[in-house]
């Protein structure tokens, strides 16, 4: 099948780490089925002389890039781009990305979902103490690089246990309050209205301070490695309630303009109904979330028939459908 034969034609222009870990043969094969066709976008020329597209998926930051897809937008109005780079671009400063949640109203939904305390730095180290101290943040502290960027580096995250050791930080950054929550860490994969939730190992918990000054960790949620299958507390490991999930990414995906997105959601004590949002990311590894071609491809067939039946593809209003990853239902 060729782009004028397609049902639906994606442009997409992503890292080549991405492509791999993304666009694997069954999500390609499967869309062909289903009359979709990915196209690699052409970095090197200018876009406006490739396409046309009805979808463009995109995971590349840099204004020559935004120029770029707002010429092609010029050209073709009714391209749907995912997701709009001043809403991508909220979400990669870890300030800016969670602030959407502390506005929520999570009417009628079981449990409460909040933000865990933290404060932005972006001044002299040497000032970090006092300036915790006076905001009365408690410790220990995760620092998280402010911008996220894709590279490495921000995603360099440690943990601080007192407040002498603070002064070694490398502003900017965020000072998070670290939550206890069980060890247990559930990612929320939002794929427009369709929410895909899976357990992911994470820290353990700090009940006293396991040593002192700074301490690096390395990425241990995002690993394709899910906890669905380990031997976990049954309370710690209980999936969050269905209808907060959907409260959630209703409001969220609205709040934010993303359709492609992720939370790293966990439960205050590892038990209960307090829950606190972490962490929020554009176009995550999808590819890591079991049956992910079919949501991907169906989100897609949803967004081409939201086109024929509204003037522009708005966001979906229609109930979510939750996808859960059981244990049993593997
Ligand atoms: N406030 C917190 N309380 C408890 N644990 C935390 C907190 N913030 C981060 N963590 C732990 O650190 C891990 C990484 O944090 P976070 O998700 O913010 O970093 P990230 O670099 O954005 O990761 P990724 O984008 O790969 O999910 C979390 O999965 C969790 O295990
Ligand atoms: O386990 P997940 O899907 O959350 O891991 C994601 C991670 O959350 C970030 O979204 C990464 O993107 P950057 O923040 O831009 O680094 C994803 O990397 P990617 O190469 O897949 O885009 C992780 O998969
Ligand atoms: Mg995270
Ligand atoms: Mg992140």
């Amino acid at each position: 099948m060729d782009s004028s034969s397609a049902k639906i034609v994606v442009g997409y222009a992503l890292t080549s780490k991405k492509i791999k870990s993304f666009l694997k043969p069954k999500l390609e094969v499967l869309a062909r089925k289903k009359g979709i066709i990915f196209v690699a976008i052409d970095k090197s020329r200018p876009l406006r002389e490739q396409g046309p597209f009805d979808v463009i998926l995109h995971k590349i930051t840099g204004r020559e890039w935004r120029l770029q897809l707002e010429d092609f937008r010029q050209i073709y109005p009714d391209v749907v781009v995912l997701d709009p780079p001043d809403a991508i671009q909220h979400v990669r400063n870890r300030q800016s990305m969670l602030q959407e949640v502390a506005k929520l109203k999570l009417r009628g939904c079981r449990g409460q979902v909040d933000v865990p305390k933290q404060l932005v730095i972006t001044g002299d180290p040497a000032t970090i103490p006092s300036v915790v101290a006076k905001a009365g943040l408690k410790l220990p502290l995760v620092a998280k690089p402010l911008v996220v960027d894709g590279t490495a580096q921000s995603h360099a995250l440690s943990l601080a246990f007192d407040e002498l050791c603070l002064t070694s930080l490398s502003p900017p950054l965020v000072l998070q309050e670290f939550v206890n929550h069980g060890g247990v860490l559930f990612k929320v994969y939002i794929v427009g209205d369709s929410v895909r939730v899976v357990r992911r190992f994470s820290l353990p918990d700090v009940h006293k301070q396991l040593g002192n000054g700074v301490i690096a960790f390395p990425r241990v949620s995002s690993a394709a490695a899910s906890a669905d299958d380990a031997d976990l507390d049954p309370e710690v490991a209980q999936l969050p309630p269905c209808e907060l999930l959907n409260c959630l990414s209703k409001e969220l995906r609205c709040r934010l303009g993303l359709r492609l997105f992720n939370l790293d959601l966990i439960r205050e004590g590892g038990t209960g109904d307090h829950y606190y949002i972490i962490d929020i990311n554009y176009f995550p590894g999808l590819g890591k979330v079991p049956g992910y071609e079919h949501v991907f491809t169906d989100f897609l067939l949803n967004l081409a028939q939201s086109k024929t039946e509204k003037p522009s593809a708005s966001l979906p209003d229609n109930p979510e459908d939750i996808l859960r990853d059981e244990p049993n239902s593997k």
